[in-house]
């Protein structure tokens, strides 16, 4: 049974995390949290830090024990600067509630690249965690719509040269601009991606912790990630109800499967398929005809097969990286974005105007 850690810092990674810990305590009980019941196989420590205490209150799925304030004010406002020196400033006390949950085989941080918080927490907390333990570090990185603003463009360019720079054992990439295509509001729209994040998520801890009819664990888990640029994300896919699984394959593969744009068969660089179900829908000359075609094109393929009585075909795709040209597009317009605000603050800090504006009343009193 392995030990697994899952972190989720900031409000996008705590509420990622408590999407997790919704599906593994069951949908259906708020208070499944208090009756330990997770549907985990693995040994799954959960913690969410945040510097703002409403995002925590607001998990409804995590135990109240595992959610880590750290005060400062109501959140550090997106600043990446202030966010560094209050982790500096509480990284014993961090440090310190995650050892006393024991050792780990694996770790999860989860977080949006683009906030304050976690996206200043997260690269520390990693390259606290590869100082002191042997246990590989992978973080789950949520991209910011492209509209959302300058400083916000800025902080995911920052954030993810300092998670690689970190010592993280890779980078699953997560887009809310691609993922966007869920539609409805933002609060459904957040809800729905957080829900496919810990899907895959869920399938993945599963897979690895699985007896499977063909074998992948997380020897080859770790041999994946290490491929490629560091990058990775995820596919996956439900059949319905007659679907073929080399359908059901495919479409783990295709853009809509994908929890980043990319498109795999061109810059893949190592892939670990997972598919779980019932036996009679498990054809292994289709899984094989689809896992070829895979490798033809990226390399190595890593398969397992979980059989699961009376289940539907699900697919899960674990892909590394060895390009990814829509980072190089967020990359261009962030480059924007920091000239933008670096300008402005030159602007700002030059230009009189509002002192000048000010001193025309300089020595002078209102009368009434
Ligand atoms: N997918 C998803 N993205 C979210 C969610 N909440 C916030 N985001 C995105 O996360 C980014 C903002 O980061 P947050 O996680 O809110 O910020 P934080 O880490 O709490 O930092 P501060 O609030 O600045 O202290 C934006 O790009 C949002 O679109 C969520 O529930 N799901």
């Amino acid at each position: 049974m392995l030990n697994i850690l899952i972190v989720g810092n900031g409000q996008c990674g705590n509420r990622i995390l408590d999407a997790i810990n919704r599906e593994a305590f069951g949908k259906k009980s708020r208070f499944g949290k208090y009756l330990s019941q997770q549907k985990y196989k693995s040994n799954v420590e959960t913690i969410a830090i945040n510097t703002a205490v409403n995002d925590l209150k607001e998990m409804k799925f995590t135990k109240a024990k595992d959610r880590i304030h750290i005060p400062h004010l109501h959140g550090v406002g997106a600043n990446r600067n202030v966010g560094k020196h209050v982790f500096e400033d509480n990284k014993t006390h961090i440090m310190r509630q995650i050892e006393e949950r024991g050792n780990f085989d694996v770790c999860f941080v989860i977080t949006s690249a683009s906030g304050g918080t976690g996206s200043s927490f997260t690269p520390m907390l990693v390259k606290e965690l590869k100082e002191k333990h042997d246990f590989p570090v992978y973080s789950v990185v949520v991209l910011p719509f492209r509209e959302e603003g300058t400083l916000y463009l800025q902080n995911a360019a920052f954030c993810l040269r300092d998670i690689r720079e970190s010592g993280a054992d890779g980078i699953i990439l997560a887009d809310n601009q691609y993922l966007k295509q869920m539609g409805g509001n933002v609060e459904s729209a957040y809800n729905g991606i957080n829900d496919m994040i810990a899907k895959r998520i869920l399938f993945l801890l599963d897979a690895l912790d699985s007896e499977m009819m063909m074998v992948t664990d997380l020897g080859d888990f770790k041999t994946v990630m290490s491929g490629g640029a560091g990058l990775a994300t995820i596919g996956f896919y439900e059949a319905k109800e007659d679907m073929p699984v080399r359908t059901a394959i495919q479409k783990a593969l295709s853009p809509s499967g994908l929890l980043f744009s990319t498109d795999v068969y061109d810059e893949a660089s190592r892939a670990m398929v997972i598919i779980r179900g019932d036996r009679e829908r498990l054809s292994i000359d289709e899984i094989s005809t689809e896992v070829e075609k895979l490798s033809s094109a990226v390399g190595h393929v890593f398969k397992g097969i979980i059989v699961r009585d009376g289940e539907l075909p699900q697919v899960l795709a674990v892909l590394t990286l060895e390009s990814a040209s829509e980072l190089e597009n967020l990359y261009a317009i962030a480059v924007d974005a920091i000239k933008y605000e670096r300008d402005k603050k030159e602007r700002v800090s030059n230009v009189k105007e509002v002192d000048r504006a000010f001193s025309q009343i300089d020595g002078m009193d209102p009368s009434y």
